[in-house]
């Protein structure tokens, strides 16, 4: 798998979306690691994982159609839809919501796309597009509520009606990270990249057929962090080889 993506070598703890809320909430008020640096390392990651296990290492040429909802999923995949097209690849994003419906990171990176001249369209523009090479998830992440409704749903339903590989941001959208419950329509994954740690939900039994391949990408949480009495875990140096690593 190259030097970007190793097998795991250490067993993770499995961790449910409260933990991870609250881990977001360590970094950010008691380390002082911005949500802006955590999200750069998660579509950094998201990118490279992209090119490497799906485009042989060149996305040169490829064409990639990222899907963005408003908050921090939708966020991490408009870095990686940055990345991507610094790389040589045709970048088409879509967004559930106009700019501003999205939360103020998320926002920050739309603007950096923007600005470069990337191409931005509203969900309901979708239906008309062909079919890329592959597609990027970012729609929905640990904060699904519900089953997915209005341009979500849509974007979903059209990018499983795609038959492409579809690379999901934390999860695919749909799935909830902590029961592994699908509500509704639910993205139909080639490969996950989950962050930090591995959540519960991912490994409940039947959700392999929408997860597919299951890797795990570091956005930098220090190991002191998870041994903060409100988390009370101790994680072993799983990233020591590589910052991507597969789990499934
Ligand atoms: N430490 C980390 O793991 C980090 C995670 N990051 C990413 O951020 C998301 C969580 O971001 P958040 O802003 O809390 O929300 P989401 O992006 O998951 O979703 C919000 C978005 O989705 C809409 N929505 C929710 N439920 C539904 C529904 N049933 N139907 C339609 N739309 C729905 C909601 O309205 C919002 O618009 C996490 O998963 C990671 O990907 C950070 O990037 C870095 C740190
Ligand atoms: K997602």
């Amino acid at each position: 798998m190259g030097t970007y993506i190793k097998n795991s070598h250490t067993d993770f703890p499995k961790i449910d979306t409260l933990q991870m809320i609250e881990v977001d909430r360590l970094m950010v008020d008691e380390y002082h690691i911005g949500l802006i640096q955590m999200m750069e390392n998660a579509g950094r990651c998201l990118a490279i994982l992209t090119k490497e296990r799906f485009f042989n290492g060149d996305v040169e040429g490829k064409n990639i159609v990222v899907l963005a909802g408003t908050g921090g999923n939708g966020g991490g995949a408009l870095v990686a839809a940055r990345r991507l097209h610094n790389w040589g690849a045709n970048v088409k994003v879509f967004v559930t919501a106009e700019a501003k419906k999205f939360t103020p990171i998320p926002l920050h990176q739309y603007k950096i796309l923007r600005r470069m001249g990337g191409s931005i369209q509203l969900a309901s523009e979708i239906n008309g597009q062909k079919s890329p090479d592959a597609i990027i998830d970012g729609i929905i992440g640990y904060s699904l509520k519900g089953k997915p409704r209005g341009n979500a749903a849509a974007m979903i339903h059209w990018a499983n009606g795609q038959k492409v590989p579809i690379i999901a941001l934390d999860t695919p959208s749909g799935l909830d990270l902590t029961s592994g419950r699908r509500f509704g329509a639910t993205i139909d994954a080639a490969a996950t990249l989950t962050l930090a740690m591995p959540k519960k939900g991912l490994f409940v039994e039947g959700v392999k057929a929408v997860v597919g391949e299951l890797y795990l990408g570091d956005i930098g949480v220090p190991i002191e962090l998870y041994r903060e009495k409100s988390l009370g875990l101790d994680p072993t140096n799983g990233f020591r080889y590589s910052d991507i690593v597969r789990l499934y």
